[in-house]
């Protein structure tokens, strides 16, 4: 059971408001989705439920508490690129995080630890469809591969939370396409909630159980940094067998339409 709770949370950056009276409240296991303007404050949003910055108002709860004030290995991240270390092998890469979490001064496990690892590694790595590139360093890879290490690499460490910014940004439609079934299929059968932000609505709609969009409600073209962006359209969560349903369907088609149009 995962619950995220936004609280009437600003960031602001010096004189400059970027996100103002933002309120959220999400259940377990949603997929949500953010879209919304370039420069607008997206992915400071996702920097702020990654603990890398710090709401300045307001407050972040997770499962009732305050969020951790630093990153947390039950919060994973995928980038639309360089998510990976090119150093290490795509076994290694993915053997990473719970090696450093087991053995923090050497970040080596040894043994019949270091075998029970590489195996689930491997699990992962055959789920994510790179088991036969195990030994490959990631340069090797293409960019859909590597957004697959990437996956894997943050879903070893079982995150309660994944964030994805952008992920799919620089795939070629076929590629991504692939990857949309697949990072569906990863949260259908992973206890977690993600969090995406994206500027392709159609991915947004198809991906998404719940879409937010963000945006300055509020300008004052003497002074551009007086409002910061906010929740502007929120589609709320429904229930899978709802969301199967045709009305369902109707209703998201309907809302997607009326976003397009205001955007
Ligand atoms: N550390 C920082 N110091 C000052 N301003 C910052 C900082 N980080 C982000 N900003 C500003 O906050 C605003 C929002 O940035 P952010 O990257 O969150 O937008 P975004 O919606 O994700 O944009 P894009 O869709 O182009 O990626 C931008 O104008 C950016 O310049």
């Amino acid at each position: 059971m995962t619950t995220i709770v936004l609280d009437d949370v600003w960031k602001e950056y010096d004189d400059r408001i970027v996100l103002e009276r933002v309120n959220l409240t999400l259940d377990d296991h949603e997929f949500l989705v953010i879209i919304g303007p370039s420069g607008v404050g997206k992915t400071t949003l996702l920097r702020m439920l990654l603990s890398q910055e710090r709401p300045t108002r307001g407050r972040i709860l997770i499962d009732g508490e305050p969020i951790a004030p630093e990153p947390t290995h039950d919060r994973g991240v995928v980038f639309q690129r360089y998510s990976v270390f090119p150093h290490l092998t795509v076994l290694g890469n993915v053997m990473r995080g719970p090696q450093w979490l087991a053995s923090p001064i050497l970040g080596r496990l040894f043994g019949a630890k270091r075998r029970a690892l590489e195996e689930q590694a491997m699990t992962l790595l055959t789920r994510v469809g790179l088991a036969e590139h195990a030994s490959k360093y990631p340069q090797q890879l293409s960019g859909g591969m590597q957004q697959r290490l990437a996956l894997a690499q943050a879903l070893i460490m079982k995150p309660k939370v994944l964030l994805l910014d952008e992920p799919f940004g620089a795939l070629d439609p076929g590629t991504r396409a692939s990857m949309h079934t697949l990072v569906r299929e990863l949260w259908e059968e992973n206890e977690m909630t993600i969090v995406m932000v994206t500027h392709d609505l159609s991915e947004a709609f198809l991906l998404g159980t719940r879409v937010i969009a963000v945006d300055r409600p509020r300008t004052d073209p003497q002074a551009p940094e007086r409002f910061g962006a906010t929740i502007s359209s929120d589609f709320e969560a429904k229930s899978r067998i709802v969301r199967q349903s045709r009305r369902f369907e109707a209703e998201r088609q309907n809302a997607r339409l009326q976003l397009i149009s205001a955007h």
